[in-house]
């Protein structure tokens, strides 16, 4: 325990599963992951049983609500990011915990942290996996189903995204009512290779994937904070990374009808909708997307670290409020 009561696990003593930091098997046993012949196509259920039994061992609460800090909430190591404002935290890195994918992004923390937020007890994911770090999609969602074993309920998933809705100005909230994944619209999806009934369907509907009363909610809870003018609700989508997007490519975007794009959420979320955990999801408008071949800035991330810091304690703020309502409207049920 360190000084400030937050618990930090070193793992000694723990297997990585036949799992090498890559994710590849190392001992030639199957280690978890379901494969036909020629490739990995998913956890099975019983791994990632065995991942959340390791954590249930060492944690000292249920977590009701799973929550993931994107670049603009604190996925990277700094000071006072929403993970660190948890109450009575203890702190999980990945690198211990059995079958999770180590986080590659340079700076990007990689840890489940526990802890109470409004008295709710929550985990977040300090760093989240990108389909550009190599991983596929399936690997990427994996602490998603993680949570739902845990006993998580709601998962609000947080990005930093570049703006294609003129509306929208840098530090602004998109609350996303919809996405559009483009990515599987090329074939690529985390739900594909062989389905565990216990997790969900098979084909699982998608057209209600973002809960309209807990967005109705956020809104309301945007505007009490005085965030009146800098809250939308639009339609995310996801490209692969890792680099930016050229002009062609965000003018079809927007011809598509997406407000914001990013490189991450949309596989999570549909992996949460599969295992029925009701979802929230918000972009903090890192960047306004660049549309014109005239305009000399480029988009880049330090830009995008520096709008999610400026912003960092009105979305604690917001996260915190938006937590305490699931907790006391499911209270009420
Ligand atoms: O979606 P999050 O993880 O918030 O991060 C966004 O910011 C990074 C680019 O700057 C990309 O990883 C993109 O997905
Ligand atoms: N494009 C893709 N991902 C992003 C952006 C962007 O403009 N900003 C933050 N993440």
């Amino acid at each position: 325990m360190t000084s400030n009561g937050t618990h930090t696990f070193n793992g000694n003593g723990v297997t990585k599963n036949g799992f090498h930091h890559n994710g590849k098997a190392t001992n030639g046993e199957k280690n978890g992951c379901n494969e036909n012949s020629t490739n990995e196509m998913s956890y099975s259920y019983e791994a990632l049983q065995e991942t959340a039994d390791y954590l249930k061992n060492i944690i000292p609460l249920v977590p009701k609500v799973g929550i993931i800090c994107g670049s603009g909430l604190g996925a990277y190591w700094h000071e006072g990011t929403l993970a660190d404002a948890l109450d009575q935290k203890t702190e999980v890195p990945y690198e211990v915990i059995p079958n999770f994918p180590p986080s590659t992004v340079k700076g990007h923390a990689g840890a489940l942290v526990f802890g109470y937020l409004s008295d709710v007890p929550v985990v977040c994911m300090k760093g989240r996996f990108h389909y550009y770090e190599g991983y596929p999609l399936w690997k990427c969602a994996m602490p998603v189903r993680v949570m739902k074993l845990l006993g998580v309920t709601h998962l609000l998933a947080t990005n930093a995204a570049g703006g294609l809705n003129p509306n929208y100005k840098v530090g602004d909230i998109m609350l996303v009512k919809d996405h559009i994944n483009l990515m599987g619209f090329a074939g690529n999806n985390p739900l594909q290779g062989p389905n565990d009934e216990r997790f969900g369907p098979r084909f699982p509907p998608m057209s209600q994937a973002y809960d309209r009363k807990l967005m109705n909610q956020a809104k309301k809870i945007a505007n009490d904070l005085g965030l009146g003018g800098n809250i939308h609700e639009g339609v995310y989508t996801c490209l692969g990374g890792p680099n930016f997007e050229t002009v062609a490519e965000l003018r079809a975007l927007k011809v598509l009808g997406a407000d914001t794009v990013g490189m991450s959420t949309v596989h999570e979320v549909i992996t949460a909708r599969h295992c029925d955990l009701t979802v929230l999801a918000f972009s903090l408008i890192t960047n306004e997307c660049i549309v014109d071949y005239e305009t000399q800035e480029m988009a880049n991330h330090e830009e995008v670290l520096d709008v999610g810091k400026m912003r960092q304690v009105i979305l604690q703020k917001f996260v915190g409020k938006i937590v305490d309502y699931i907790s006391t409207s499911e209270n009420q049920k």
